[in-house]
C-alpha cells in the first residue's frame, strides 16, 4: 500500500464557472418574478391561471435544481507514473460485461468488447473477464470460444505496436480514415490480424445462418432444449491464465444465470448479482468494472486511471466508484434523436463530482467490492467485526460455504494474491450461487449489490453507495475511456427513454430516493438535491405536458395566462435568456448550433412523449396494477454496405406505438387551436382574452413538433400510420370538447 507520505496518485480541481454562475442566476431571477407577478394579479384565481402558476414553479424548482447540479463542477487529474512506482502492488481487477439478446445485441459486437478488455495495459494475471448473457445464446458462447482464439494474436499484437483502439472492428475501420508512415513490420503483421478477424466475424456470421450441427453435442450439449427462460445455470471457463503470466491472457468466464418461469429474474441488477457472487468466488479481486456489452475500450490505460483514485491512500479511500463518461461511437451527426448526453455529462456528472460524485450510470464503472457488499465508507474495524460473524453473513450473502468466506475477505479487505487462482475449481460452486433460488431470503439486490424493484438499476445502486457516506468521482482521461452505440432510430430512443422515465419514477418514489437518502442516510442536502435532475425524469413530463395544454385551452375558450403589452416582456425575455444561455454551453464546448437546436426540440418531444408514458406506467407499477419490463435496446453493427441510409440517418421514422399517439395528439391540439383562432371560432369574452403569449407558445410548439408535421403526410416509415393520426385525432376532438364544455356548459 501507498505510504501516506507519499504524493497523491490523484489530484481533484475545482473550476469556477463565473460566467454560468451569472446566467443562471439571472434566468432564476426572472422565473422568480414570473412567480410573482403570478401570485399578485388579479387572475390568479381562475383554473388556468392557477395550473400556469403551479407548472412554473415545478420549473422553478427544476431550474434550482439544475443550477445548483452545476455549481460548483470538478475534474480528477490522474497521476499513472506514480502508480506504476508501485507496480507490485497493482491489486487485482474483474471485469463485468453483460449481454441479454443475441438478435439485438449480436455476438460479434459482445466479442469486439470482450476483446478490448482482454487486451488492456495492466497485469494480465490481475485480470478476470466474466461475461453473463441473459439470452442463453449458444451462438453468444460459440463466439466467444472463437473470440479466445483470436485473443491470443490480438492481444500481443495490440501490446507490441501500443494500439489505442483495441476493438477490431473499430480498429479497422478508423485505419481506412487514417493513413500513416508506419513501419513495413507493423503492416504485414496488421493485414495478418485483419485477415484473421474477417475469418473469426466470418465464422460467426455462418452460424447465425446455418448452425453448426455440433450444437447439440460436445461443449455445446448444454445448449441443447434449452429456453432462455427456462433452463439452468452454465458456466464455462473459456480461458484460464493458469500459469499467472503477467503477459498472458486474463481468464475469460462465460455465465447463464439460472431461469425459470416462476421466478422474478430482476433483469441487468439480477445478472449483475450473479456476476459480482461468481466472480466472488472465482477470483474476488477487490475492484470490478462493469460495461454494457456495446462499450469497449478506447483508452487501454483506464485501469490505471481508475486505481490511480480507488487506491489514493487518502481521498480515494472514501470513493465507492469511478464513473466514466458514456460516449458513443459513429452516433449520427449533430445528434438528431437527443441520445448522446455530451451536455448532461459536461455540465451535470461533472458538476454532481464537486459535490458527494457523479450518479452510477449503469455502464464504464469501476466499483469497490466491499462497497458493493454493502460497507459503510467509515466502518471502524469493530464495528466490521460484528458482521463478519458467519450467521451474520449467511442471512445477507446466502447459504453458500465458498461464498461466505470469499465474502469475509473481501470485507476485511485483507491481502489479495493474483496467484493459484483457478476459476475452474469452482464451478459447482458459482453454479450454485448463479441459481434463482439462492438469493431467497437474502440482501441481494435489497440491501447490497445491484438494487432490485426497478427497471434502472444503477440511479438506486449509486444513491444506496452515497447513503452509507461513500463518495463517487469521475474519471475522464484523453483519449475518452469507453465509447458505445447510442440507438440511431428514433424509435430505439423513445423506448429507452421510456424505460428511463418509468424506472426513475419508481426510483422517485420509493424507499431509495434521493430525499430519503438526504433525510436518513449520509447524502448531502446539494447532492440529493442535483440527483433530483435524473431521478425526476418522468415526474417532470406532467408539468410540461399540462404547459403544452394550457395555450391552447386558453385560445379555444377565449382566456389567457400570459400578461399583455409590456407585461409580456417579462416571460419573453425570460425564454430568449434561456435560450441563449443554453446555445451557449453547448457552443463554449464545441458543440454546433445544429447540435444544440436537435436537442432543444428532443427535450420538448421526448419529455412530452415518451417520459410521459414512463411516468405512466411507473405509476401503475407503483399502485402495483402492472410490472414494467427491460427492453433491451438494439445495438447496430456498422455494415460497410449500409451507406446509402446515411442521408436518412437523423430522419423521423413512426409506428403504432402510443408515443406517437401522444405526440401527435399534442401536435393536433396545437393545429386545431390556431385554426379555431384564425377562423374566430373562440368563445365570446370580454376581459382578458386569449393573445400573442399563447400564440407565441403553440407557435414555438409547433416549430418543436415539424417533423411530427411532416409525419402527416409523409408515407411508409417516415410517415405517421393512418390508425395512431385516427386515435390522435379522437383524443384531441375530446380536449377540445372538454375545453369548451367548461365555458360554454
Ligand atoms: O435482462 C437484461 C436486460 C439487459 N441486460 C444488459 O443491460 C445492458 C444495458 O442495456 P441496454 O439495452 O443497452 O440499455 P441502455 O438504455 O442503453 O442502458 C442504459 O440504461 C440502463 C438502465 O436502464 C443501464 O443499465 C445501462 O448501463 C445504461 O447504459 C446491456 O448490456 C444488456 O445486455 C441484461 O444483462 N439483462
Ligand atoms: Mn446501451
Amino acid at each position: 500500500m501507498a505510504n501516506d507520505g507519499d504524493l497523491p496518485l490523484y489530484e481533484k480541481k475545482w473550476l469556477k464557472p463565473r460566467f454560468q454562475r451569472v446566467m443562471d442566476t439571472f434566468i432564476l431571477l426572472l422565473l422568480l418574478f414570473l412567480l410573482g407577478y403570478r401570485v399578485f394579479s388579479i387572475n390568479t384565481f381562475t383554473f388556468p391561471w392557477f395550473l400556469a402558476f403551479l407548472c412554473e414553479s415545478w420549473f422553478t424548482f427544476t431550474w434550482i435544481v439544475i443550477l445548483n447540479a452545476k455549481w460548483s463542477p470538478a475534474i480528477t487529474v490522474t497521476h499513472i507514473d506514480r502508480l506504476l512506482k508501485r507496480v507490485p502492488e497493482l491489486p487485482p481487477v474483474d471485469l463485468f460485461v453483460t449481454t441479454a439478446d443475441p438478435v439485438l445485441e449480436p455476438p460479434i459486437i459482445v466479442v469486439n468488447t470482450v476483446l478490448s478488455l482482454m487486451a488492456l495495459d495492466y497485469p494480465t494475471n490481475k485480470l478476470a473477464c466474466y461475461v453473463s448473457d441473459d439470452g442463453c445464446s449458444p451462438l453468444t458462447f460459440y463466439a466467444l470460444v472463437e473470440a479466445s482464439k483470436f485473443a491470443k494474436h490480438w492481444v500481443p499484437f495490440c501490446k507490441k505496436y501500443n494500439i489505442q483502439v483495441r476493438a477490431p472492428f473499430r480498429y479497422f475501420s478508423e485505419l481506412a480514415t487514417t493513413k500513416n508512415e508506419e513501419s513495413p513490420q507493423l503492416m504485414q503483421e496488421r493485414s495478418r490480424m485483419k485477415d484473421m478477424y474477417d475469418h473469426l466475424s466470418q465464422k460467426i456470421q455462418d452460424v447465425i445462418r446455418k448452425p453448426v450441427p455440433s450444437f447439440v453435442d460436445g461443449e455445446f450439449g448444454v445448449f441443447s432444449n434449452t429456453d432462455r427462460r427456462n433452463h439452468p445455470s452454465i458456466i464455462k471457463v473459456i480461458l484460464e491464465n493458469k500459469e499467472s503470466f503477467s503477459d498472458g491472457l486474463p481468464h475469460l468466464v462465460y455465465i447463464s444465470r439460472e431461469k425459470r418461469p416462476q421466478y422474478q429474474h430482476n433483469y441487468k441488477a439480477g445478472a449483475m448479482n450473479v456476476l459480482t457472487r461468481v466472480s466472488g468466488l472465482m477470483t474476488n479481486a477487490p475492484f470490478m468494472l462493469n460495461v454494457d456489452c456495446d462499450m469497449f475500450v478506447n483508452n487501454p490505460k483506464i485501469v490505471l486511471h481508475a486505481m490511480c483514485i480507488l487506491m489514493d491512500s487518502k481521498r480515494g479511500k472514501e470513493v465507492a466508484f469511478v464513473q466514466c463518461f458514456q460516449q458513443f461511437y459513429d452516433g449520427i451527426k449533430d445528434d438528431p434523436f437527443g441520445n448522446q448526453w455530451v451536455v448532461a455529462f459536461q455540465y451535470i456528472v461533472q458538476g454532481m463530482a464537486g459535490l458527494q460524485g457523479p450518479f452510477f450510470a449503469g455502464t464504464n464503472t469501476f466499483h469497490r467490492r466491499k462497497a458493493i457488499y454493502g460497507l459503510y465508507s467509515n466502518e471502524t474495524e469493530a464495528e466490521r467485526k460484528g458482521k463478519l460473524a458467519e450467521k451474520m453473513l449467511i442471512k445477507q450473502f446466502g447459504s453458500s460455504k465458498e461464498f461466505i468466506i470469499s465474502a469475509a475477505h473481501a470485507l476485511e479487505g485483507s491481502a489479495y494474491s493474483a496467484d493459484d487462482i483457478s476459476p475452474s475449481k469452482f464451478i459447482e460452486a458459482a453454479t450454485q450461487v448463479a441459481n434463482c433460488g439462492y438469493e431467497y431470503g437474502t440482501s441481494w439486490g435489497n440491501k447490497l449489490g445491484w438494487l432490485y424493484g426497478s427497471v434502472v438499476e444503477d440511479i438506486p445502486t449509486g444513491l444506496n453507495y452515497h447513503r452509507k457516506g461513500w463518495r463517487s468521482e469521475c474519471c475522464t482521461p484523453d483519449p475518452i475511456a469507453f465509447t458505445g452505440c447510442a440507438p440511431r432510430g428514433l424509435l430505439s430512443t423513445m423506448i429507452q427513454q421510456k424505460r428511463w422515465a418509468s424506472g426513475l419514477t419508481v426510483v422517485f418514489f420509493g424507499k431509495h430516493s434521493p430525499i430519503m437518502g438526504t433525510f436518513f442516510g449520509k447524502i448531502q442536502f446539494r447532492h440529493g438535491l442535483a440527483y433530483c435532475w435524473i431521478t425526476n425524469f418522468g415526474l417532470r413530463s406532467v408539468f410540461e405536458v399540462c404547459y403544452a395544454a394550457l395555450p391552447p385551452y386558453c385560445i379555444i375558450t377565449n382566456t389567457s395566462i400570459f400578461p399583455k403589452g409590456l407585461g409580456l416582456c417579462f416571460p419573453i425575455a425570460l425564454f430568449v435568456m434561456y435560450k441563449v444561455h443554453t446555445l451557449q454551453e453547448y457552443l463554449s464546448i464545441g458543440l454546433s448550433i445544429r447540435h444544440w437546436w436537435n436537442n432543444q426540440r428532443m427535450s420538448i418531444i421526448t419529455t412530452t412523449t415518451a417520459w410521459f408514458i414512463g411516468f405512466l406506467s411507473g405509476v401503475l407499477k407503483l399502485m402495483g396494477i402492472s410490472d414494467n419490463v427491460f427492453e433491451v435496446t438494439q445495438k447496430e453493427y456498422p455494415n460497410s454496405d449500409a451507406d446509402g441510409e446515411d442521408e436518412n440517418a437523423g430522419r423521423f421514422t413512426f409506428d403504432e406505438s402510443p408515443v406517437f399517439v401522444i405526440g401527435t395528439t399534442i401536435l393536433l391540439v396545437q393545429i386545431t387551436s390556431l385554426t379555431i383562432w384564425f377562423l374566430g371560432l373562440q368563445v365570446v369574452q370580454n376581459e382578458n382574452v386569449s393573445g400573442p403569449g399563447e400564440l407565441i407558445c403553440i407557435t414555438y410548439l409547433l416549430v418543436c413538433y415539424l417533423p411530427y408535421l411532416k409525419g402527416l403526410f409523409a408515407r411508409g416509415k417516415y410517415g405517421i400510420p393512418f390508425s395512431t393520426i385516427c386515435k390522435s385525432a379522437m383524443l384531441a376532438l375530446i380536449f377540445v370538447h372538454l375545453c369548451r364544455s367548461t365555458v360554454v356548459g
